[in-house]
């Protein structure tokens, strides 16, 4: 009797076993599209083919040619090449696209008094730009996520070092009291209170009117107080006088100059420290960590490591979940889903980190900074995710702590979550703060593996996609989830300045990862081919700035002179360029409103991509040399999260943002007005002139020069129609029509 019980048991738990916890589905039409790719890839080999045979530009009409001129036509070769090979790349990300399903229901039923611990980190490093407000939001979004509160710790990285944000969370802390448990009862989304509040701005549930309303005061009072707290410039004294922690600001402190902070807001052990419906509260802990103004501090790694080693003293997790300060979690199962990838009892033990894609909750209907990169996480990091190897893209991503700390993945490992490895058990809060402060501070790191080894990768704005890469060829998996229910929401740039700052250190960044630790060389035996080439489509987005430069400037210069860079339109070989650029386009579109957005959405990212690859892309490719010629250091601008009402307003309405004058603007302007200049002379030579020869060279390099007119046209109503604070300033305009002047003089001959 007792054996048949037994074996009955041992059947569930095999059976159970036997369903797995998450899994991968295949993106729907891969054959299609692989045929379709096939016919571009046609179209491609045809077009190189032709600049390499047909070797002469001849100007139309003559047949005389020139020095310059073949090197224009090598110019054009290598810009094909370049576009041809980025294809190629491209299309490794489309070949195995398939997304991953977990089932958190599996999950409770196997696991549920087995779950582990998860420590939340939260990076913010300016309360100017990033207002603690917002950040607050954020810490409570994961305090409240739907999980075993005891086993969640929250950590608040403050490189702003700022008394505001210690304070601001601070009051969280106290109003976490009430927050979490409105949350748990009523099963409220988002659980970000802003975010929440925002979405529903009058109670419209009648069940919990009450609480609804006195939820809603207390929120609103305790960011009054913060706001105000702000624009006095000074803390309350009572509040000062209160809490211990405020004594660690002195009056010398500053951003750049102060010894390690660290304060246990919430004591999770604590037994005594309840929520207002008497249930424990999650760990609550600040940290700022020592910064000295000679000390490099390395922005984010930097405080990711100082995280890593501060939680192990406290809570020592086996999960980490990052997020930046803006990104909060807008489901509250998220952190059951991922752990389905983790506790997979046949894949979970490969799997180093889950990467959740980067969303956000201000986008407008056609996304006019193209913000939202509808194929990127729809597609290509799925793509990259095939492969198992999903990219690590800083915020939103869950980590196995092991694989952080620099742990080698080796033949038959299997997690140990369930054991808990705490180095906490029986000390104080003062006890365990002091000995985290010697953790937190400067020389802590001196002559360790920190940087290198262990923790995330030092010295490259793109810390995340380094990190990511080294633990993919220390052997570990990694898993892409895209779920429907967005699992963060950040602040998008809403100008086109913080848009371009923002790719500048990306591109920047990530064409230092290919230089220093290239994916085919230092991924070559753990990475696969196609994951090698996935990284590739990121990491070489500084430096395929070059070919697009070409593009839009020889083919108009060339066109002025009367040059001709492509075929007639009656050769045969017009066909592949015309089939090339029609079909790429075509799957481009579908792709992108197959990913749920609009066809304006696509345009305004034509529009972007140019300016991005004109401005960004190409200042982070010159940085980048500069960096290795040793001439310049490696910076990390934070992308502002906050704007004026007016410039808000103009980001609501889409209508694009320029303002200042600066260099960035006067490329985008000087391109736009090359174009348009060229465009008109292209006309003026066909319809005057009636120059139907023009017509039969020319064609492409027109029709080119129109295009690039018709994704400007925001930019030539910002230099000549609008008059707002938005429109592109005067003294802009100036400097670019000297230097298209000064372009069309280029003679080629
Ligand atoms: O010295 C610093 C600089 C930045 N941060 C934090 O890093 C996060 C990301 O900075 P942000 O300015 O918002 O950059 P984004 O371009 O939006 O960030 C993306 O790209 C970065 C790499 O370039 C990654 O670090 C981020 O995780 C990823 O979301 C923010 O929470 C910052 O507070 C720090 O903690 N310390
Ligand atoms: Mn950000």
């Amino acid at each position: 009797m007792g054996g048949s019980k037994q074996a009955e048991a041992a059947g569930v738990e095999e059976e159970a076993v036997a369903v797995p916890l998450f899994e991968r589905k295949e993106a729907r039409f891969r054959s299609l599209n692989r045929v379709f790719a096939f016919t571009i890839m046609v179209g491609i080999c045809c077009i190189w083919f032709y600049r390499l045979t047909n070797y002469m530009p001849t100007a139309a009409g003559t047949s005389t040619t020139g020095g310059v001129r073949r090197w224009v036509w090598i110019g054009m070769l290598m810009a094909e090449l370049c576009f041809g090979v980025y294809w190629i790349l491209t299309q490794s990300v489309r070949w195995d696209v398939s997304y991953s399903h977990p089932y958190k229901d599996r999950l409770s039923q196997r696991y549920e008094d087995k779950l582990p611990g998860v420590d939340v980190f939260v990076c913010t490093a300016d309360p100017i730009m990033e207002p603690p407000a917002m950040v607050i939001s954020t810490v409570l979004s994961a305090m409240s996520y739907n999980y075993p509160s005891h086993k969640l710790s929250v950590y608040l990285s403050d490189d702003g070092g700022s008394e505001f944000t210690f304070y601001a969370l601070l009051e969280a802390s106290h109003f976490s009291k009430y927050w979490i448990p409105f949350c748990k009862t009523f099963k409220v989304e988002p659980r970000s209170p802003e975010a929440y509040f925002a979405l529903n701005s009058s109670p419209q549930d009648t069940k919990f009117v009450q609480e609804w309303l006195a939820i809603k005061k207390l929120y609103e009072e305790m960011k009054e107080r913060i706001e105000s707290a702000i624009q006095r410039g000074k803390i309350p004294k009572e509040t000062k006088n209160q809490h211990k922690g405020f004594s660690e600001w002195g009056p010398h402190t500053t951003k750049h100059d102060h010894q390690s902070i660290v304060q246990i807001l919430i004591d999770g052990r604590d037994t005594n420290s309840m929520d207002n419906d008497g249930h424990r509260l999650p760990t609550l802990v600040y940290m700022a960590r020592e910064k000295k103004p000679q000390w490099p501090h390395n922005f984010k790694a930097g405080a990711m490591n100082s995280l890593i080693r501060v939680s192990s003293e406290i809570s020592n997790a086996p999960f980490i979940l990052n997020v930046d300060c803006d990104m909060y979690a807008n489901d509250a199962d998220t952190v059951r889903e991922i752990l389905c990838f983790f506790m997979d009892e046949k894949e979970g033990h490969e799997v180093a980190y889950v990467q959740f894609p980067q969303n956000y909750d201000n986008l407008t209907k056609n996304d006019i900074y193209a913000n939202a990169a509808f194929s990127t996480s729809g597609i290509e990091l799925a793509g990259a995710g095939g492969y198992g190897a999903a990219f690590y893209c800083g915020t939103g991503c869950f980590h196995r702590r092991e694989c952080l700390l620099g742990r080698k993945k080796s033949k038959g490992y299997k997690a140990e979550w369930n054991v808990e490895t705490k180095n906490n058990v029986g000390r104080s809060v003062g006890d365990l703060e002091e000995a985290s402060k010697v953790l937190a501070s400067c020389c802590y790191e001196k002559g360790t593996q920190w940087g290198k080894e262990m923790g995330l990768i030092y010295g490259c704005p793109a810390e995340d996609i380094v990190t990511g890469l080294a633990i993919q060829c220390r052997g570990w998996k990694s898993v892409y989830y895209n779920p429907d229910r967005k699992a963060f929401l950040g602040v998008a740039p809403t100008t086109l300045d913080i848009a371009l700052a923002q790719h500048k250190r990306w591109s920047e960044g990530m064409f230092q990862v290919f230089v220093k630790y290239c994916p085919f060389i230092y991924g070559h035996k753990e990475l696969k081919l196609g994951a090698q080439m996935g990284y590739c489509v990121y990491l070489l987005w500084a430096p395929f700035s070059l070919p697009v430069l070409y593009y839009v400037i020889v083919p108009p210069v060339c066109l002025l002179n009367g040059v001709s860079l492509f075929p007639q339109v009656s050769s045969l070989w017009f066909l592949p360029f015309a089939y090339v650029f029609v079909a790429k386009n075509l799957y481009s579109i579908i792709e992108f409103l197959s990913c749920g957005s609009t066809f304006k959405a696509w345009w305004n990212l034509q529009r972007i991509w140019l300016i991005r690859r004109t401005t960004a892309y190409f200042f982070g490719f010159l940085d980048t040399i500069l960096r290795q010629l040793g001439l310049s250091q490696t910076k990390f601008s934070v992308t502002t999260k906050v704007v004026t009402e007016d410039v808000s307003k103009r980001y609501e309405q889409e209508v694009m943002e320029f303002g200042s004058s600066t260099i960035t603007f006067t490329i985008v302007s000087t391109l736009a007005l090359l174009n348009l200049f060229t465009l008109i002379w292209g006309f003026k030579r066909l319809v005057l002139d009636l120059d139907f020869k023009v017509l039969e060279h020319l064609i492409i390099q027109i029709v080119l020069c129109g295009l690039v007119v018709l994704v400007n046209l925001p930019i030539y109503q910002a230099l000549f129609i609008r008059s707002d604070k938005g429109s592109m300033p005067s003294s802009v305009m100036f400097k670019s029509i000297v230097l298209v002047s000064l372009i069309c003089l280029i003679p080629v001959n």
